[in-house]
């Protein structure tokens, strides 16, 4: 698609709808994430956020539409092929727990075309930027606590180095001073180009962070607001966050 590479345009979902069996969750979102965009996925509980993120991802399947990263179409390519292809996915909080923190990055260090780095450089380069991580990077990943490991997945991405990021709900249940940090890397990872899709249940971190909101509901995407309009007008943000519930 080369308007998309004119477009700088990351990801590119068309008409996507699917859910789980007989269940239909998703019916046929459209959405564009572009190079060094950050966007916001934002409303009530059980609206399919985060199976609209899983689908992008590769975990789930859709039953209609497509999934286009960087101009080419991954709806059939196998969630684990996605990360060769410039996707990095922080879902839940993966790491091997009997590795150390130093080996679980390890392992996301192969080689990826224009960034022939020697793995330990690229684990270093990574613990860098995490102090409280550098301090364990000797540890068992299970022991570090929620944020910890929060941090850990989110170091696995600066070593992939992805085009597409995508992140189901980082700050539920972290302390704000570690919300606030990984925010800070998400605004860094932003600035050299990365594109990110985030599920965020606070209007309020996501307003700090995103350029665009979208808000769902039942399954579509009901609204796009930028901080900018959402601030001016807080009844509206109010309304699009309780959905029905706002009467
Ligand atoms: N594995 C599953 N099997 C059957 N139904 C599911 C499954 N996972 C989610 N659902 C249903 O799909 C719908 C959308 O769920 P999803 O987790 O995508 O919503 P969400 O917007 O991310 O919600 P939340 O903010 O509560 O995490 C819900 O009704 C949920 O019960």
């Amino acid at each position: 698609m080369a308007s998309d590479a004119r477009d700088d345009v990351v990801l590119r979902v068309d008409g996507l709808s699917g859910g789980y069996g007989a269940i239909q969750v998703l019916f046929g979102i459209d959405l564009t994430v572009r190079r060094g965009e950050t966007v916001a996925l934002c409303g009530p509980n059980g609206v399919g956020k985060s199976t609209l993120v899983r689908m992008v991802s590769g975990l789930n399947r859709p039953t209609a539409g497509t999934v286009v990263l960087n101009g080419r179409d991954i709806t059939g390519v196998p969630g684990a092929r996605r990360a060769k292809l410039g996707m990095s996915t922080v879902i839940g909080q993966q790491a091997f727990g009997s590795l150390s923190v130093r080996d679980n990055l390890r392992m996301h260090c192969y080689p990826v075309p224009g960034h022939e780095e020697k793995p330990d450089t690229a684990v270093d380069g990574a613990l860098a930027v995490f102090p409280r991580l550098r301090a364990r990077a000797d540890q068992p990943a299970s022991t570090l606590s929620g944020g910890e490991r929060q941090m850990l997945v989110l170091a696995k991405t600066l070593i992939q180095r992805p085009d597409l990021l995508l992140i189901d709900e980082f700050s539920l249940g972290l302390a704000p001073v570690v919300v606030g940090g990984l925010l800070e890397l998400i605004r860094r990872l932003a600035a050299v180009g990365v594109a990110t899709l985030l599920i965020e249940q606070s209007v309020n971190v996501a307003m700090s962070v995103a350029d665009r909101l979208l808000f769902m509901e039942h399954g579509t995407i009901i609204a796009e607001h930028t901080p900018a309009e959402l601030r001016a007008s807080p009844d509206l943000a109010r309304r699009l966050v309780l959905g029905g519930h706002a009467q």
